[in-house]
């Protein structure tokens, strides 16, 4: 993990935060650069999906603050950390079913000057320009990943959140998925949620293991994966 704080892009101090009365998060204290993959771990229920809710905005802290960029975002609306860079890939519902592969791309591409920006997120991701005129609705789980994640990227984002970008998808296309995020995280900082360990742990050079709404473990990708606790935490 970088010592100079200046070196983060995302920047999480003792986070709180939860639903109506009940407590999700406790204290979470996060980073991420501005370039390579942090990888958020945790069982089913530990709080992963909320994080990603608290950075982008939809669930407000109820103590701590979020840094995006050296700027204190923590007040800001979903809309303007959007602008502020970060691209969220939530873990469902992340395409517009009815409307076509095109359409979708098009709304994704809305701010973005660059006329040739869906054809490069369309070099990337080859079997969407195949399926341009096809409902995204009718697409496969696979492909409406690579869809979310391609619409996201057309919004030229500093920081990609994705929220279990593998979930339900058949394995070919996880690698798929896998490689074009190691890509990625080469130019901007990706944080994923991810079951697949070892799928995170490739995309990722750091991790973060909740337990309970808390960080329970936290180091580079290596150390956390050879860390003897951490099947206890990523037991169901
Ligand atoms: N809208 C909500 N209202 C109340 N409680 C919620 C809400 N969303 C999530 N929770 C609760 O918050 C806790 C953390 O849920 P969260 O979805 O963040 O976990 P997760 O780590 O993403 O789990 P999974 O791996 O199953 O997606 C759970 O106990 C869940 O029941």
């Amino acid at each position: 993990m970088p010592d100079d704080p200046h070196d983060l892009f995302l920047d999480l101090r003792n986070l709180s935060t939860g639903y109506g009365r009940s407590q999700v998060l406790f204290d979470v204290t996060l980073s991420a650069p501005w370039r390579g993959g942090v990888a958020i771990l945790g069982r089913n229920g530990a709080g992963k999906t909320t994080l990603m809710k608290a950075i982008v905005g939809e669930l407000g802290a109820w103590s701590g603050s979020v840094g995006l960029d050296r700027r204190d975002i923590t007040k800001l609306a979903t809309e303007q950390r959007i602008r502020g860079g970060i691209g969220y890939v939530p873990q469902e519902h992340s395409v517009f079913g009815r409307l076509s592969v095109r359409d979708n791309l098009a709304v994704g591409a809305l701010t973005n000057q660059d006329k040739r920006a869906v054809d490069r997120v369309l070099e990337i991701f080859p079997k969407l320009g195949a399926r341009l005129d096809q409902p995204a609705g009718t697409m496969s789980g696979g492909e409406r990943k690579m869809l979310a994640i391609a619409r996201a990227m057309l919004s030229e984002p500093k920081l990609l959140l994705l929220d279990e970008p593998t979930e339900g998808v058949w394995i070919g296309v996880i690698e798929e998925i896998t490689e074009r995020l190691i890509l990625l995280a080469k130019d901007i900082a990706v944080v994923v949620v991810e079951q697949h360990l070892d799928l995170a742990l490739r995309v990722a050079n750091i991790a973060y293991v909740l337990d309970r709404g808390r960080v329970a473990l936290a180091g580079s990708a290596e150390a956390v994966r050879d860390d003897p606790a951490l099947v206890r935490y990523l037991a169901p």
